[in-house]
């Protein structure tokens, strides 16, 4: 780990520039595994690996599921560079750490980026091992000033003030949609609003009470510093949970969260969240 405090463009280009000297593709697909979804990585093909640890500015991932490496290769016969493991603010990260990787991903040529997490489910309709597209988030962090754009504009990227209504790219979603029809999967694969939340205590009742009446449907705590980033430096993004568990909204019940579970249900479902990736970058075009 050789990263300074502050945010700086030469550590962003530092760090691309490092991955350029050892990269022999030009991918234009990033993909971001969620806890217990790195299997995502194992299906690249003709793979080069690249530990956190060698890259510059880089940090680790400290969080059980997450592997700490880069992945280049192809799926579907498309280049990709994957995350095997992503950082979160619970880890103790500045919200600039936290959105990093996705900036090295914009100089690298990264233009679409998929974002998978694992997710507690808020709405009563959802399962454990549904999938959910998630169409908008609400960043509790960021409302409250935790955002990877804080700090002086890094115009380089993209505008002072980014709009965000569009983040979750409709056309990308729709193809997502195909592809989980394609295999057979609406029946688990549901639409909604992740909550993103810093944890990494789990949730009281009352909070989830409250969430579920601001209008999410699930709850995690990733994902939204890495959609601002890549929606503030201008690349599509498609994101999708993976439902792990339900949310506990009654008192009384002796039921209860671990991390163990959330990998449990990851392991249990990665297959399914490969397959769907696999399908979704067939059909997906490049410019
Ligand atoms: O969002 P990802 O990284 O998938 O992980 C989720 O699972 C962990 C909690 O079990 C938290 O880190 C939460 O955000
Ligand atoms: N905050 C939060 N994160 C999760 N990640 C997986 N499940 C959960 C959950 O119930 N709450």
């Amino acid at each position: 780990m050789s990263t300074s405090n502050s945010y700086d463009t030469d550590k962003v280009v530092q760090s691309a520039n490092f991955l350029k000297s050892r990269m022999n593709i030009k991918p234009k697909l990033g993909i971001i595994c969620g806890s217990g979804l790195s299997g995502i990585g194992e299906i690249v093909c003709n793979k080069t690996i690249i530990a956190y640890k060698e890259i510059p500015s880089f940090v680790e991932s400290t969080v059980p599921g997450h592997k700490g490496q880069l992945v280049f290769g192809q799926i579907s016969e498309k280049d990709v560079i994957c995350m095997q493991g992503r950082f979160h603010p619970y880890e103790g990260y500045e919200a600039w750490v936290v959105g990093f990787p996705i900036r090295v991903m914009k100089l690298l040529g990264i233009e679409i980026l998929i974002i998978t997490n694992a997710a507690g489910g808020i709405n009563d309709s959802f399962n454990v091992g549904d999938f959910m597209l998630i169409k908008d988030h609400i960043s509790f962090p960021g409302l409250g000033g935790y955002t990877p754009l804080k700090g002086p504009n890094d115009a380089m990227f993209g505008p002072r003030f980014p709009p965000m209504n569009e983040a979750y790219d409709s056309r990308l979603s729709n193809l997502w949609l195909q592809a989980a029809k394609d295999l057979k999967f609406d029946s688990f694969m549901r639409r909604g609003v992740y909550c993103n939340v810093s944890g990494p205590s789990y949730e009281t009742i009352a909070e989830l009470r409250m969430l579920s009446k601001l209008g999410g449907d699930a709850v995690g705590m990733s994902t939204a510093q890495e959609v601002v980033t890549a929606c503030h430096a201008g690349m599509r993004i498609v994101a999708c949970s993976l439902i792990t568990n339900k949310c506990i909204m009654e008192y009384d019940t002796k039921e209860t969260v671990s991390h163990d579970e959330v990998l449990e249900v990851g392991k249990k479902r990665a297959k399914d969240m490969e397959e769907l990736v696999v399908k979704f970058l067939e059909l997906v075009q490049l410019d």
